[in-house]
This record gives structure tokens, sequence and C-alpha cells, in this order.
């Protein structure tokens, strides 16, 4: 008896699952994170956390229907004063106040629809009135004639695959995805040689690829704050979130990840390499184990363990390969120095983006403001691990005319309770942004739903709900705030027309 409370995994304990039927128990609400939070990891911000849980969030499902009832769900939320962004003042108040010419992403429908209606409608903004991308014609078609309607799920999303978006807004075949994802049985799996932790390559019955990432802890483990983000572990929910947060922004450039458990007997020790095998042992309480190799975190001491051989993990939909389609790794200019003794320049050099900008591929068309957007996102998801970013530099005639792919997003959402506001550096430096960005962080502040609403919808449908646990919802509401201060000041400071560029899309 005495083991088994010493000792969770002798008794079956199973954390998450305990997890699980802890939030049933709330029915559906979220639980303050009080027992979860380590406070040595507290900020210096002056955030707390009990300033930001959801009180008497309406239960899921719940559909607001008026004005009020979003008004009302404001005081619900309890912000703090000195953070709301000032729509009041002088001409700030007409540029950040939506208005109706400002097309159709404020309307009144907004206020009837329900969350999934809202994605839908953000996604589907300014759809017809864009340049439509080329797409990538990877199949020839008399390969799409001859097989018609044979085409696999996955094959079919790679057709839509096209220079501004890695899958159409409407395309109905990515909810089909992302559960072949979770769902298929895996054929292969191989480690993945390269990079810096142990990922694996799955194959699946129908010949879909996917990038696999184990889970290391629990969802509510937080970073250490000792740990510099290079070496900071990478988080299977991390990629999970990523991708639906991309997808509630309507940018559509990250490929479909879906959580994904996998039996390690049955879908990686079958496969595996004598090399990989060695790796293999049973922990104490005899649960399989594997550590494989890496240059981070491949060691017996950081082995991944299964319960007692079940895993949980995040799995990418692989891109078309290489030969089809190549990808460019791009030096991200505000990337962080990996060195725990060096700064990085634009942290020292104020005027450091007016090099960045009469610099190609920086100095004409989407190139910034692609990044600027690229920051706004990591900066929600606090991901400081953007050393480089991958276009598709094919075909040639895209150039620089194309999207950052959304890639590697595993270290974001390490911290609840701060807010890595140097991520912000290049809109903060460059101070533009693109306008439909602008109008969406608007809407998430102002609209009938707050980001960290869309987002647990949306991830409500991935087969490991909850992803995002504890203080991490409520982190991104503050943060949507703090970019909408950050814009405020660059409008203030240089105007609109300098600061928000509208480029149609
Ligand atoms: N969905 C995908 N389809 C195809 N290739 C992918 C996909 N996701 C990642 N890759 C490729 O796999 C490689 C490793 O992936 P990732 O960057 O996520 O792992 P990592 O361990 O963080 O690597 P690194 O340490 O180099 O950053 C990258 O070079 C990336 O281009
Ligand atoms: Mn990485």
């Amino acid at each position: 008896m005495l083991i088994s409370i010493l000792n969770p995994a002798a008794n079956g304990f199973n954390e998450a699952g305990a997890r699980d039927r802890l939030y049933k128990a709330a029915g559906g609400h979220l639980i303050a994170p009080r027992f979860l939070v380590d406070k040595s990891s507290w900020a210096t911000s002056n955030f707390s956390s009990a300033d930001y849980q959801f009180h008497d969030e309406p239960a899921r499902g719940h559909k607001i229907n008026n004005v009020e009832e979003s008004v009302r769900r404001k005081f619900l939320f309890k912000e703090k004063p000195h953070l709301e962004v000032d729509y009041s003042k002088g001409y700030i108040n007409k540029a950040f106040t939506p208005r109706r010419r400002d097309g159709e992403l404020f309307t009144h429908e907004i206020y009837q629809m329900t969350p999934a209606q809202l994605i839908y409608h953000i996604n589907a903004y300014r759809h017809k009135a864009r340049r439509a991308g080329k797409r990538m014609n990877i199949f020839d078609d008399s390969a799409v004639k001859e097989r018609g309607n044979t085409l696999k799920n996955w094959e079919l999303w790679y057709l839509n695959i096209s220079q501004y978006e890695i899958y159409r807004h409407d395309d109905p075949i990515i909810d089909k995805l992302l559960h072949n994802l979770a769902m298929l049985p895996v054929t292969d799996s191989k480690q993945l040689s390269g990079g810096t932790q142990l990922k694996l390559k799955l194959t699946y019955s129908d010949d879909l690829n996917g990038l696999w990432k184990p889970m290391r802890f629990t969802r509510d483990t937080e970073t250490l704050i000792n740990h510099y983000y290079f070496s900071d572990y990478e988080r299977h929910t991390a990629e999970i979130a990523a991708f639906h947060l991309d997808r509630v922004f309507g940018f559509r450039r990250s490929p479909p990840i879906s959580g994904r458990i996998l039996n390690i007997t049955a879908d990686i020790k079958r496969y595996a390499s004598d090399r990989f095998r060695k790796t293999m042992f049973y922990s104490p309480v005899g649960n399989l184990c594997f550590y494989g190799k890496c240059s981070y975190y491949c060691d017996s001491n950081h082995a991944i363990c299964g319960h007692p051989d079940w895993i949980e993990g995040s799995v990418a939909a692989f891109l078309p390969e290489d030969d089809f389609a190549p990808r460019e790794h791009r030096r991200n200019p505000w990337r962080r120095s990996y060195s725990r003794y060096r700064k990085a320049v634009w942290e020292t050099e104020p005027d450091y983006c007016d090099g960045v900008k009469q610099t190609p591929p920086f100095n004409s068309g989407r190139v910034l403001i692609d990044l600027i957007d690229l920051h706004i996102f990591d900066f929600i998801q606090g991901n400081m691990d953007r050393h480089h970013y991958e276009v598709y530099d094919f075909p040639e005639d895209w150039k620089n005319d194309t999207i950052p792919v959304l890639l590697d997003n595993g270290r974001g959402w390490g911290k609840m309770y701060r807010d890595e506001i140097s991520i912000l550096v290049p809109l903060q430096q460059c101070c533009q942004v693109r306008y439909s960005t602008l109008q969406k962080l608007i809407l998430f502040d102002e609209g009938p739903y707050k980001l960290s609403k869309l987002l647990d919808y949306s991830t409500s449908k991935d087969p490991l709900y909850p992803i995002l646990v504890g203080g991490h919802l409520p982190a991104v509401d503050r943060r949507v705030k703090i970019i909408l201060k950050e814009l405020q000041k660059c409008i203030s400071d240089h105007g609109w027309k300098k600061v928000v560029i509208d480029d149609g899309f």
C-alpha cells in the first residue's frame, strides 16, 4: 500500500486520466491551477494567477446571442484595468474601432455565431478579394484524372497546397486528415536523424507520413526558469496548440497536427532498428521506456516511458517530400544568440529594423510583415526558439511572394504567468503590422469570443483534449492585449499609414 502511494505508477495511476476526470467533474470548466504552480517561476510582472482564471464561464457550447452578454463576459474575465486597450483616444479611436467599411470581418452577425462559425468566418475573410495563389501542382494532371476519386486524403490535401496557404479555408479534407493522423494504423516508424530531440517518422496504412513527438511530462509542468530556450524540452501539446492557433488566426501556414497515442511495443519497438532497440528498457515499475539517439536528452536519465507501453504524442502530417517541393531554411534576423554569454545584435541595437528593411528579401513584398505575423504568433505561445523559418522556393516564380511555413513549435507554451516581451521586439522595432492581423487581434480582444475561447473550442476536437490547461488559456488573452498596446504605441508615434499595412491578405 505504502509503495503504491509513493509510486503512483505502481498503482496504475494515470495522471492524464486523473486530470480528465477532474476536468469532467468540474463540468468542463477550467480549474484553478493553484496546486500546479511553482511560485518561484513567477515573473516580475503584475499578473497573478487569480486574476486570470475563468470564473463563471458559460458552459461549453453556450451560445452568446447578444452584445450585452459579451460585455458581461468581459467582467467575468476580470481584466486588469491597466491592461485595457484604450479604444477612445483621438484618431486611435477611429483606427481601432472596428467599422463596417473595414470589410466583412466585423459584421453584426458575428454576435450570433458559435465559436466554430466564427473560426470559419475568420478563415473565409477576404478569400474572394485576395489574389489567388498558384497551386504547387505536385501531381501531374494525368495522374489525377486517372485515379480520380481514389485519391487518398493526404493526396487531396497536397493538391491544394498553394503559394499563400498550406490548406484551403474551406477544404473538408483537413478534418478528415486530422482524424487519420489520430486513428489510422501505423505501418512503420523510424527515428528521424538530425534535430535536437527525439522524434519519429511514422508511416500510416494509407502511406501518409507523420512527424511524431513524444509527451515528456504533464501539461501543467512549466519550463524551468533557469533553462535557456535552446535546452528546453519540447512539448507535444505545444505542437498541437500551434496548429490550432494558426488556424484560429486564419493564417493556415501550418500543416495539420493532431494528438496521437502510440503503443511502444506495437508501433515503435516492432519497427525499431537494432541501434534504437538497444535504448529500450523496462523501468522499475514495469513501464516500457526508450531514449533513442539525438543531441539533447537522449540518454537513460531522460527516457520516455509508456504507461505501461501506451504513450501520448503529437503528429504533424508530412509536407510533400523535398524532391517534389523543396523548402529553404531562412535565418530569422531576430534569432537569439543561442549562447549563454553573448547577446544578439538586435538586443542592443534599437534601430536594428532599419537595416533589416533594406536587406533582401525583407525590403520588398510580404516578407517583413509575414515575419511580424510570425512573431505575434510566437509571442502568444511564448516560443523563443524561432531561429530559422522555412519557405517554399518552388516553383521558382513564387520567389519571395509566399508564406513562411510554420513548423517546429515544440518549445512554445512553457510558461503560463510570464509573457516574454522580447519575442515582440521585431514589432516594437519595425512598428508595422498587417491590417488583417490587427483586425483579428481586435476581434479576439473585443469580439463575441476571446481568443482563449476559440482556441479551447478548436483544440477540443483533438483526441488528447484538453491541450492547454491551467493558466495557458487566460495567458493568450493577456498577450493579445499586450500586442494591441504595443501597436497602439506605434500608431501614436508614427501614424496609422506607416504602421498598418494592407496588402490584401
Ligand atoms: N510536417 C513536416 N513535414 C515535413 N518535414 C517536417 C515537418 N515538420 C518538421 N519537418 C522537418 O523535420 C526537421 C526537424 O523537425 P523539427 O524542427 O520540428 O525538430 P527539431 O528537433 O526541433 O529540429 P531542430 O533542432 O533542428 O530545430 C526540420 O528540418 C523540418 O524541416
Ligand atoms: Mn527545433
